[in-house]
């Protein structure tokens, strides 16, 4: 299959910066989260202090009375450090969600803004990747890791403080610990981000496989190739596995050594302060705290440690995440844009010549013509000969690379994109309809309409019939992909939902290809008077020597160029290039 090329790379500056921006929408949320930190770090720190308190006036002086009253303030400190760990947390979470909520929205409404010309390139599954595990990864960070570093930053400063003011000599013993975890821990990152990125590749890629394989399972099954689609799978499952497990030994490589490092940090404050105690220049009392203490700056040295790989994980996905929010959109409304509003019928191509990014050859080469009011327009060439590329360049899906395109003398460029848009009726070669009803597909653009407006046009693309056939009618309910119809009634859906829109440029790309020729006459015969009527040009990529016949001009595309233009019969006399393929597709009708 296919393999697409990778997603355009756009590096921006700090990218986890611009996560904690983000922040700023919660900064009440956020605010609250931070002061709950602050108020268990007091409450952690209080502690040892109490037990202190409680040992040396109450348990060595053998005063009962104090021994009461620590143990009772310790109930309390302990019900305080639930409450703000459990407010903490909570806030945190809650912030988070609203990034990521707030990071889903924007991602998906910068993907419906790209242009062609980025989903041409993108490849789905990395763009899935991106709005799913990517965001879900920022969420982790900001709501479990973030609030973890931040409450471990502020324990360990309070902390070493607290230590300094006991014994600076067991402290400096202590927080020689701090140094050499935090430089294993940078290394850690620095070294790892890269792996993290592939991870997410590769989650990506495995995603891209089983999208492929949903979306082709009957090319599958029909050409026996289920154990190589499996085979695939499992190929790329298995370096996903493996990328994983490499982080994994990379993670259980430096940990180990912050653990030993903290063990052997508390044996040595064991001795050092046992002989302290002992000499009287330490009270039992201080031991006991000051072991308490060690305890609480350890645990936040090795939760920097456990959220250390999240953190780099977060990293590489703000990374891609961004790399879409920033991407650019090729196709925009110029500064001074004014809307399309009337269309006289008179669309001008200009020397126009148009080649699609990335690719090495041009796919119009030099396509001049102009057409009047009320034409109906064929197009007819070999297969990819520029016919559906002249259609794109009309509703501004692709601006064009040399020459203008022009409709009443104005450049489509300098229209709005929306109102242009508005005014141009497509129906795409290829036809996808939404999950929903019947009736709701064909009213997509126009979900107000009428059920009178949704038959009449239904009638039209002579679909109504087989609608009324099913027993929900025009509430049948069809599948993301229309499963449940054939191709040809697909289309002929496809048709009266562009019929239904306020079109003034009708834009048909090969949209019977699926239909039967006879009720492909019959759409044409009824699509005639409409579109004389109601559109101002219409344009038809024909294959049938029906709509040639019918058509005012036929445009006869080859390799790029428009070699030749005129009536039936004028082309009949004058271009053999339009006898052969004339001749071909009767012979296809007369196959069928
Ligand atoms: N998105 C794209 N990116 C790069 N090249 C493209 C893209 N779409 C079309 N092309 C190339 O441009 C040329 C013209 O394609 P186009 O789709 O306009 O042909 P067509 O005449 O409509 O063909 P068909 O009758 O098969 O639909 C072809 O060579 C095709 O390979």
């Amino acid at each position: 299959m296919v393999q697409q090329p990778e997603l355009q790379e756009t590096t921006s500056p700090q990218p986890i910066q611009r996560v904690l921006g983000s922040l700023s929408t919660y900064r009440w949320t956020s605010l609250g989260a931070l002061v709950s930190l602050l108020l268990l770090t007091v409450a952690n720190a209080v502690t040892p202090q109490l037990f202190r308190w409680g040992i040396d006036r109450g348990i060595v002086k053998q005063n009962l009375q104090i021994v009461f009253y620590s143990a009772g303030w310790l109930v309390i400190a302990a019900i305080a450090r639930g409450v703000f760990n459990f407010g903490q947390s909570y806030l945190a979470e809650a912030a988070s969600q609203g990034v990521a909520y707030d990071l889903r929205n924007q991602i998906f409404s910068k993907i419906q803004n790209l242009s062609f010309s980025y989903h041409d390139q993108a490849q789905t599954s990395q763009l899935l990747t991106r709005v799913t595990s990517d965001i879900e990864q920022i969420r982790t960070f900001i709501g479990t890791s973030l609030i973890q570093v931040i409450g471990a930053v502020v324990t360990l400063i309070t902390i070493a403080v607290i230590l300094l003011i006991m014994n600076w000599e067991l402290a400096f013993i202590t927080l020689t610990v701090v140094p050499i975890s935090g430089w294993l821990m940078a290394r850690f990152i620095t070294r790892n981000s890269k792996l993290f990125r592939q991870i997410q590749e590769q989650l990506s890629d495995l995603n891209a496989v089983l999208q492929e394989n949903l979306l082709g399972v009957r090319v599958v099954k029909a050409f026996v190739r289920e154990s190589t689609e499996t085979r695939r799978y499992t190929a790329r499952n298995d370096a996903l596995v493996k990328a994983n497990m490499k982080t994994i030994r990379a993670i259980r490589n430096t940990f180990p050594f912050i653990f030993l490092l903290s063990n052997l940090v508390t044996l040595a404050v064991f001795a050092y302060g046992g002989a302290q105690v002992i000499g009287n220049r330490f009270s039992i009392g201080e031991l006991v705290a000051f072991n308490s203490y060690l305890v609480l700056i350890l645990q936040p040295i090795l939760l920097i440690g456990f959220a250390a790989p999240a953190i780099a994980q977060a990293m590489t996905s703000a990374d891609r995440v961004y790399e879409v929010v920033d991407a650019e959109v090729e196709i925009h409304d110029r500064p001074g844009a004014v809307p399309f509003e009337i269309c006289g019928g008179r669309i001008t191509f200009e020397n126009v010549s148009f080649r699609y990014p990335g690719a090495t050859t041009e796919a119009l080469k030099n396509v001049s013509f102009e057409t009047k009011p009320k034409e109906l327009i064929a197009v007819l060439g070999m297969t990819g000969s520029g016919k559906s590329t002249i259609m794109n360049l009309i509703a501004r899906f692709y601006d064009v690379t040399t020459g203008a395109i022009r409709i009443d003398g104005q450049d489509v460029r300098d229209f709005t994109l929306e109102s242009l848009r508005t005014h141009i009726g497509i129906v795409f070669q290829e036809t996808t309809l939404f999950s929903g009803t019947i009736r709701e597909n064909i009213a997509y653009a126009k979900p107000n309409a009428t059920l009178e407006q949704v038959i009449e046009v239904a009638k039209t693309a002579q679909i109504h019939d087989f609608i009324a056939s099913l027993p929900d009618g025009y509430e049948t309910i069809v599948g993301e992909r229309g499963i449940g119809l054939s191709g040809g009634q697909k289309q002929r859906i496809a048709i009266a939902r562009t019929l239904l829109t306020d079109y003034s440029i009708l834009i048909l790309d090969d949209s019977t290809s699926a239909v039967d020729a006879k009720t492909a006459a019959q759409i044409q015969a009824e699509l005639d008077e409409l579109m004389r009527q109601k559109a101002c040009v219409t344009f038809v990529v024909a294959q049938r020597i029906s709509t040639v016949k019918n058509a005012d001009r036929i445009f006869l595309m080859d390799k790029g160029r428009l070699v030749a233009q005129g009536t039936h019969e004028e082309l009949m006399q004058t271009s053999p290039l339009y006898g052969v393929i004339l001749e071909s597709q009767v012979k296809q009708k007369e196959n069928k």
